[in-house]
C-alpha cells in the first residue's frame, strides 16, 4: 500500500526553534527545519552534535524544552498512538527475537502493529530477504540483520521512516545493497530521515542534508549545492616516490601538502598551474585529481583538526 498523504497535507516534519538541554549541556540549540514529504533527509554531525536527541524529539520519545515540533501534521508529544502507526523507527540497537526466523520475527512485529502476515512478507521482500525468511535471526549475517532491522521498521507501511546509521559496520558490498533498498523506499514516496556518519552515503542518497554542530544547524541544503558553495579546493595526489613533501610545499599555489599513504596530497585553488609544476618536477604518470566532496564541506564546517591534516 503506497503512502496516501498528498502534498496538501503539509511537510513530514517541521521544527521551529527547538531547544533541548540536559543539565549544563545544550544538546539542541534553536533548530528550525522542514522536511517535505517524500524527501530523503540526512542528519549529519560529529559525536555529541545533538542528532539523536533531535531525532528522538521528532519520534516523540523526548519532549523539547521549547519550540514547535510537527510530525505529519501532529505534535509527537505527548506520545500520539495515531502518529506511531504512521512512523517507522530503526535504531542501531534494534531488538530482535533472535530465536525466531526472520519471517517469524517480522510476523511477530506485524502482530504488535496489528497488521497481517502479508505485511510481514512484503516487508521481507522489500529489503530483499525473502529467500532468507526461514533463517534464524541469530544466523543472519550483519548485513542481513541490518536489512531485517529496516524491514521491522517498515512492516506497518509507515509514511515517515527514521533510520539511524543503518549501514554501520557493513562491508562495502552489503552497504551498496542496502543503498538500493533505501532508494526503493524513497521511490515508493516515503519520507526518510537518515542519520549517518558516512558522508559518501549522504552525498549519494540524500536530497538534502542538515549538518549539526553543538546543537545548531550550520548548513542545510542539497549535497550538490553545499559542495558548490563550499571549498573550491582541488586535491592532487602525486606518488610520494617521485615528489617529496618539502618540494611539494614549495610549489606556488599549493595551500597544503600532506603525506597520505604512498601519495603526496597537494591542496590548491589553482589546479592548472600546480599540475604544470608537478609535470615539470615529477611527470604526470600516476597523478590523480580529486575535487571537493561533501566530506570536505563537512570537515570545514565541523572543524577538521589541523594536526589531522598534517599527519602522514
Ligand atoms: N540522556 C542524556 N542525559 C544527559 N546528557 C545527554 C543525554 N543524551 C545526550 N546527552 C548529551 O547531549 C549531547 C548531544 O547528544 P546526542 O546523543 O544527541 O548527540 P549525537 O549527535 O547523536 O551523537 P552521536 O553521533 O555520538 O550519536 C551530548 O553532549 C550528550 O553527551
Amino acid at each position: 500500500m503506497p503512502p496516501t498523504a498528498g502534498p496538501q497535507d503539509g511537510p513530514a516534519v517541521a521544527l521551529d526553534t527547538v531547544h533541548k538541554r540536559y543539565g549544563a549541556v545544550q544538546a539542541v540549540d534553536g533548530v528550525s527545519l522542514t522536511v517535505p514529504r517524500g524527501e530523503f533527509f540526512g542528519l549529519l554531525g560529529p559525536n555529541g552534535a545533538g542528532k539523536t536527541t533531535l531525532v528522538e524529539i521528532m519520534e516523540g520519545q523526548r519532549r523539547a524544552d521549547s519550540g514547535a515540533v510537527t510530525v505529519l501534521g501532529h505534535s509527537p508529544w505527548p506520545r500520539n498512538p495515531a502518529l506511531l502507526a504512521r512512523i517507522g523507527v530503526q535504531t542501531q540497537s534494534s531488538a530482535f527475537f533472535v530465536r525466531l526466523t526472520a519471517r517469524e520475527h517480522l510476523r511477530t512485529v506485524a502482530a504488535l502493529y496489528r497488521v497481517d502476515d502479508t505485511a510481514a512478507e512484503s516487508a521481507l521482500a522489500s529489503v530483499g530477504l525473502t529467500e532468507h525468511g526461514g533463517t534464524r535471526v541469530d544466523d543472519l549475517s550483519g548485513g542481513q540483520r541490518q536489512r531485517l532491522a529496516i524491514a521491522s521498521a517498515l512492516v506497518h507501511q509507515p509514511e515517515l521512516i527514521f533510520l539511524d546509521e543503518p549501514t554501520a559496520a557493513l562491508d562495502p558490498q552489503a552497504r551498496r545493497t542496502l543503498w538500493q533498498v533505501l532508494r526503493d523506499l524513497k521511490g515508493e514516496g516515503r519520507t526518510i530521515v537518515y542519520t549517518t556518519h558516512h558522508l559518501d552515503e549522504a552525498e549519494e542518497l540524500c536530497d538534502r542534508v542538515a549538518i549539526l554542530v553543538g546543537g545548531r544547524v550550520v548548513a542545510l541544503d542539497s549535497p550538490g549545492r553545499l559542495i558548490e558553495q563550499g571549498s573550491p579546493t582541488t586535491r592532487l595526489l602525486v606518488p610520494a616516490a617521485r615528489l617529496d613533501l618539502e618540494t611539494a610545499r614549495g610549489i606556488p599555489g599549493v595551500e597544503h601538502a600532506t603525506l597520505d599513504g604512498d601519495s603526496v596530497v597537494l591542496e590548491t585553488l589553482d589546479a592548472g598551474s600546480v599540475l604544470a609544476a608537478v609535470d615539470a618536477l615529477a611527470g604526470l604518470r600516476g597523478v590523480r585529481t580529486r575535487t571537493a566532496g561533501l566530506e570536505d564541506v563537512y570537515l570545514q564546517l565541523t572543524g577538521a583538526p589541523e594536526d589531522h591534516r598534517s599527519q602522514g
